[in-house]
């Protein structure tokens, strides 16, 4: 097969030609922006993807076309590695210096790729590409599929699904199906057979009710809810609100983000009875909060500080009563709720580890573990097992029938990355098995008051950090000051970060009270501002501020 550079330049020129010159970087989940300055991108990770799996010696590499939890207008792109991995960071630098040059200067990037990489452009190459239900998903998408296509690549185009079936695709077909099968009723029916088998027919069980309400944000999440209850054998009883029909646009006032942040249910929220279930998903279904109106109307939210926990302690307690021994650890972020990880650290004694925001640092570190637990504080997480643990968890099984429940697990969860419906319906397994209602789940610990705020600079590059994002480095003095308004607060702790996704700066603050809290982060807000070239309107000063 020979490989004309000279065409991938003349496509890129005639049909996705560069629009803008302003950079635009791999962040923290791919590179995002908004939808009409991102053909140019979307053909040339079309053209990356299919060196990668060249240079991976033909290992199908995914690509997934979203901008999940962000508004309607933007859509983003991430590249999925040959294990489910998200792209490795030294070809994050690759991508972005890819995707920035000019028209061009194209051909030679391309040719330096393949030189720098030693990449045999005549071996072959599978890309599977994957996209969420944004109206200009299927423009963009022909983009990829073109940019593989423009080097003889081959391409499968799986259409709308989430993002964690495409990483569950990727590992299906590299594994040579041991994974899975990598088709979406493959999907379904890995997951639904394990679920329903871990039920076991006991559908209700103590204070645990089998009724849920599901926000599916106006997402794919919502599609792909609805073909999981028609392929389910009435083992969940599910409303799904939020379905992606009619004018509700992705993510708007719905969704696991706006719930999470807002600290408040979806606007569209039907009324239900009191202590009900309630589940929240974002636009591309990798992550999953849970909440409930008391009596008193009150909201409470079950974010994935409450998911780590409950599925730290009851595999915990699941491992021992197997009588195997393995090494459970979990792994947050800056944004785990500090009561969390007092309650992982005192009460449940597992060992915890705190890294930078981002899938890809948790991942990494929870590979440490025999079984390793991870979820962001929004609800992005999953549980990995090493070889060892599965290999100690199937001999069990010859000795010890709980330990099949153990195997169960591992198949009903998606190791590959966060997802929303498998972590979903590992939830419910585990409250079911305990005889659970929200207000069991809840009293464990109480969580401290939290806020984050959004805050626009003019580049939010000044801010710096280190100790997993805990500190700020630069600008000079922001941290003093950051720690001088903490010292004030009662369980008070508070950072700064600049956010991968969007264009602002986010501060995260809690403490002992709500009052505080909305303090804190106000002051912290002003800091920011301040310090680092805020540009944005002036923060709204809460009611009961002491300034
Ligand atoms: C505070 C927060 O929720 N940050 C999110 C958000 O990243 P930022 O870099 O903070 O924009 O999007 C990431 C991708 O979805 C997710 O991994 C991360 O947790
Ligand atoms: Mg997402």
């Amino acid at each position: 097969m020979s490989i004309n550079l000279r065409t991938v330049y003349a496509f890129a020129r005639e049909m996705y030609p560069k629009i803008t010159t302003e950079p635009i970087q791999y962040g923290t989940a791919g590179f995002r922006g908004k939808a009409e300055f991102l053909d140019s991108v979307m053909f040339r990770m079309g053209v990356l993807a299919t060196l990668r799996s060249r240079f991976r010696g033909g290992s199908v590499i995914g690509v997934m076309i979203t901008a999940s939890h962000n508004p309607e207008p933007d859509n983003g792109v991430k590249l999925i590695d040959p294990k489910g991995e998200m792209l490795e960071p030294s070809w994050e630098t690759i991508a972005t210096d890819l995707v920035n040059v000019s028209d061009q200067d194209l051909e030679q990037q391309v040719a330096k790729i393949i030189k720098d990489n030693q990449i045999d452009v005549a071996s072959s190459s599978h890309v599977y590409v994957g996209m969420d239900n944004r109206y200009h998903s299927p423009r963009l998408l022909k983009a990829v599929s073109d940019g593989v296509i423009a080097l003889k690549g081959n391409v499968r185009e799986f259409g709308i699904v989430t993002t964690p079936m495409m990483h569950y695709f990727v590992v299906s077909a590299n594994t040579k199906e041991a994974y899975g099968k990598p088709t979406e009723e493959g999907y379904y029916k890995k997951l639904i057979s394990a679920f329903e088998e871990l039920r076991d027919g006991c559908l209700e069980k103590g204070n645990y009710r089998n009724y849920l309400v599901f926000d599916g944000a106006n997402g794919v999440g919502a599609r792909k809810m609805l073909q999981f209850i028609k392929r389910m054998n009435k083992s969940l009883d599910i409303t799904v609100i939020n379905q992606g029909i009619g004018s509700g646009k992705i993510n708007e006032d719905c969704g696991a983000d706006y719930v999470k942040v807002q600290q408040r249910p979806p606007k569209s929220m039907p009324s239900v009875e009191p202590f009900t279930r309630c589940v929240s998903v974002d636009g591309d279904a990798d992550r999953v909060v849970y909440f409930f109106t008391d009596d008193s109307g009150q909201f409470h939210l079950l974010d994935g500080d409450r998911i780590a926990t409950l599925v730290a302690g009851y595999l915990m307690d699941l491992i021992k009563s197997c009588e195997i021994n393995l090494r459970l650890g979990l792994v947050q972020t800056a944004y785990a709720n500090g009561a969390s990880t007092d309650y992982i650290e005192n009460e449940l004694k597992v060992p915890v580890s705190c890294v930078p925001t981002g899938v890809k640092h948790l991942h990494h570190k929870a590979l440490e573990y025999d079984v390793g637990i991870y979820f962001e504080a929004n609800g992005h997480g999953t549980i990995v097992f090493s070889d060892y643990a599965k290999s100690v968890i199937a001999q069990a099984v010859t000795t010890n029938p709980k330990a099949k429940t153990l195997l169960l697990l591992i198949d009903l969860i998606n190791e590959t990355v966060g997802d929303a419906i498998s972590d979903m319906l590992l939830v419910e397994t585990i409250l079911n098995h305990k005889g659970w209602d929200v207000k069991d789940w809840i009293s464990t610990y109480n969580d401290l008051p939290n806020r984050q705020l959004k805050i626009k600079v003019k580049d939010r590059n000044v801010i710096t950090t280190t100790d997993a994002e805990r500190i700020c480095v630069k600008p000079v003095g922001l941290q003093d000051e950051i720690n001088m308004a903490v010292s004030n607060y009662k369980r008070g702790r508070a950072f700064v970060r600049p956010s991968g996704t969007e264009d602002v700066v986010r501060v995260y603050a809690e403490a002992a009270t709500k009052e505080d809290t909305e303090n804190l982060s106000y002051e912290v807000g002003l800091l920011v501002q301040r310090l680092a070239g805020g540009v944005g309107p002036e923060l709204t000063k809460p009611n009961n501020a002491h300034l």
